[in-house]
C-alpha cells in the first residue's frame, strides 16, 4: 500500500493576531476525493493554501509524495504548483480576454507544449464537460455552470496529481452546482487525480470518498449523523 499523496502534519498557522490553524493534521490518498467541511472562518482555505504550497505554515510540516513542501523555496513551489497541482475557485480565474479554448490551452502552453497539442487536449476535455461549441466564446459570454466548468477544464487539462477546489459551486444554484461538481469529480476519477474540495453544502460533500470537517483550526473526522 502506498503512503499518502499529500500530508499536513500539526499545522498551524496565524494571520497577525487571528489564528486560523491550530495543529492540523490531514492526510489525502492517491486517487482521494476529500471533501473538506466546517464553519465560515474555520480555517479551511487557510489549510487548503497551506497544502497546496501557497501559503507557508508558521510550524508543522506539510508533505508532498516524500517531501517536505513547506521548506521548498517560492519558485519551487510555484513550479510544483503549475506542474502537479490544479485550482478551483468560486470567482474569477479565467482570463476574461482569452476565448474559452485559449484558456484552457493556457496551463500546458506555460508548461511547454506545442499549440497544437494543447489544443487537442483542451478541446477533449471542453467535451468531456459538456462544453463543445464553447470554444471561441470569451468569459464574459458564458453562464456561471458554464464558466465553473471551464474553469474546470483549464484545472484538470495538464493532468495535475491533485486539484484544490475552494467553493468551486458557491456561486451557483444547486442544481447547476451539482452538475458541475458531478463533472469535477468524474473528470478527476477519470485522470486519476486527488481531490480536496472545499464545500458548505453537506449534497455536495457525498460526491466525495471521505469527509473531514474543520473546527477551530483543527481537522475532526465527520461524526456519524
Ligand atoms: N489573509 C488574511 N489576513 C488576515 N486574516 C485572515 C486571512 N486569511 C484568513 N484569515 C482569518 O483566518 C481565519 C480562517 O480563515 P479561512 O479563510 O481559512 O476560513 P474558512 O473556513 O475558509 O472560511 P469561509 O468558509 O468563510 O471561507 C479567519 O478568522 C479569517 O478571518
Amino acid at each position: 500500500m502506498t503512503g499518502p499523496v499529500l500530508r499536513a502534519e500539526n499545522v498551524s498557522k496565524s494571520f497577525g493576531p487571528t489564528p486560523a490553524l491550530r495543529g492540523a493534521d490531514l492526510a489525502l490518498a492517491a486517487g482521494e476525493v476529500l471533501a473538506v467541511m466546517g464553519p465560515s472562518g474555520s480555517g479551511k482555505s487557510t489549510l487548503l493554501h497551506c497544502l497546496a504550497g501557497i501559503l507557508r505554515p508558521d510550524s508543522g510540516e506539510v508533505w508532498y509524495d516524500g517531501h517536505r513542501l513547506d521548506q521548498l523555496p517560492e519558485s519551487a513551489r510555484s513550479r510544483l504548483r503549475r506542474d502537479e497541482f490544479g485550482f478551483v475557485f468560486q470567482f474569477g480565474q479565467l482570463v476574461p480576454e482569452l476565448p474559452v479554448l485559449d484558456n484552457v490551452m493556457l496551463p500546458l502552453l506555460l508548461a511547454g507544449q506545442s499549440r497544437r497539442s494543447a489544443r487537442e487536449s483542451a478541446a477533449a476535455l471542453l467535451d468531456q464537460l459538456e462544453l463543445s461549441g464553447l470554444e471561441g466564446r470569451r468569459p464574459g459570454e458564458l453562464s456561471g455552470g458554464q464558466s465553473q466548468r471551464v474553469a474546470v477544464a483549464r484545472a484538470l487539462v495538464a493532468r495535475p496529481r491533485v486539484v484544490f477546489a475552494d467553493e468551486p459551486t458557491g456561486s451557483l444554484d444547486s442544481l447547476t452546482g451539482e452538475r458541475v461538481l458531478e463533472l469535477l469529480v468524474d473528470s478527476a476519477r477519470e485522470h486519476g487525480a486527488s481531490v480536496v474540495l472545499i464545500t458548505h453544502d453537506a449534497r455536495v460533500a457525498s460526491y466525495a470518498d471521505r469527509e473531514v470537517v474543520v473546527r477551530d483550526g483543527r481537522v475532526t473526522a465527520l461524526e456519524p449523523a
